[in-house]
């Protein structure tokens, strides 16, 4: 082995070919320029180029969340894992980002609801989802459940970032909000695509246009 070996080390470099990377092999030319802009770090996130196809952006959703972070609107997360991937330096207004699921009202909470923990936690959230920029990105019952709280009449969030990954539920619960959104732009990944470092991409572009 001959050291050193021979990698880029620097992190701008790697983000800048990464994107260059994308933008060369992606199909983008469906998408608006600032959803471009999104769509672009999501991919980023996932390394799969193709996954764009799957990237749904309703009317008016990027400019809906970037008014809203400015405004220093929270950003709700289903787990953790959404909430950790943020990268506070990017946030416009010093931007709360909050997560309920370790409350440790949760497990009783879920249940007596006879659900999961992910989705019970979002009972917690109440008034602070009233104009909040939400990312669902780990679990299809968080986003199932928020769309039962819409419809029970919970403040309106600002955009809903619906984007769980999985087997079961994930596609159905994506295609719910889709369908029906209740008046709140939103943006999802169609299908079993999605998770935890795709929303927090999508928060991140969303904080911060570009780099
Ligand atoms: C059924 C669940 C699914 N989880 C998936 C994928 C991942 N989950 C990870 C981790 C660490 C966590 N998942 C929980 C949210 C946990 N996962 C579930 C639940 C059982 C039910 C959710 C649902 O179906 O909607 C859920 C527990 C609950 O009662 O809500 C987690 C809270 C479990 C725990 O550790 O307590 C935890 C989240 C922690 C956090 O970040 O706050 C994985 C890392 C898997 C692993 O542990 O190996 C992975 C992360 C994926 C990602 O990108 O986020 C699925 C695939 C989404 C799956 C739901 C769909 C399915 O097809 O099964």
């Amino acid at each position: 082995m001959t050291l050193p070996l021979d990698y880029v080390r620097d992190g701008t470099a790697i983000y800048e070919r990464s994107f260059a990377i994308i933008r060369a092999e992606a199909d983008l030319s469906r998408f608006s320029a600032d959803e471009e802009d999104v769509a672009v770090r999501m991919i980023h996130a996932c390394g799969l180029v193709e996954a764009a196809r799957d990237f749904v952006f309703g009317p008016g959703a990027v400019a809906a969340a970037r008014a809203a972070l400015q405004a220093g609107a929270p950003i709700l997360c289903d787990a953790q894992m959404v909430a950790h991937g943020i990268t506070r330096a990017r946030l416009p207004a010093g931007n709360e980002v909050i997560c309920t699921l370790r409350d440790p009202a949760v497990p009783a909470l879920a249940e007596k609801l006879g659900t999961t923990r992910s989705a019970a936690a979002l009972e917690l959230w109440g008034d602070r989802l009233a104009g909040a920029v939400v990312a669902i990105g780990n679990a299809p019952t968080a986003l199932f459940h928020l769309l039962e709280m819409l419809d029970r009449g919970a403040p309106k969030p600002a955009a809903i970032l619906g984007m769980p990954v999985g087997f079961v539920g994930a596609a159905e619960s994506k295609d719910a909000l889709a369908d029906d959104p209740r008046g709140v732009p939103f943006a999802i990944v169609r299908g079993r695509l999605g998770g935890s470092g795709i929303t927090s991409a999508a928060v991140n572009a969303l904080a911060r246009a570009g780099l």
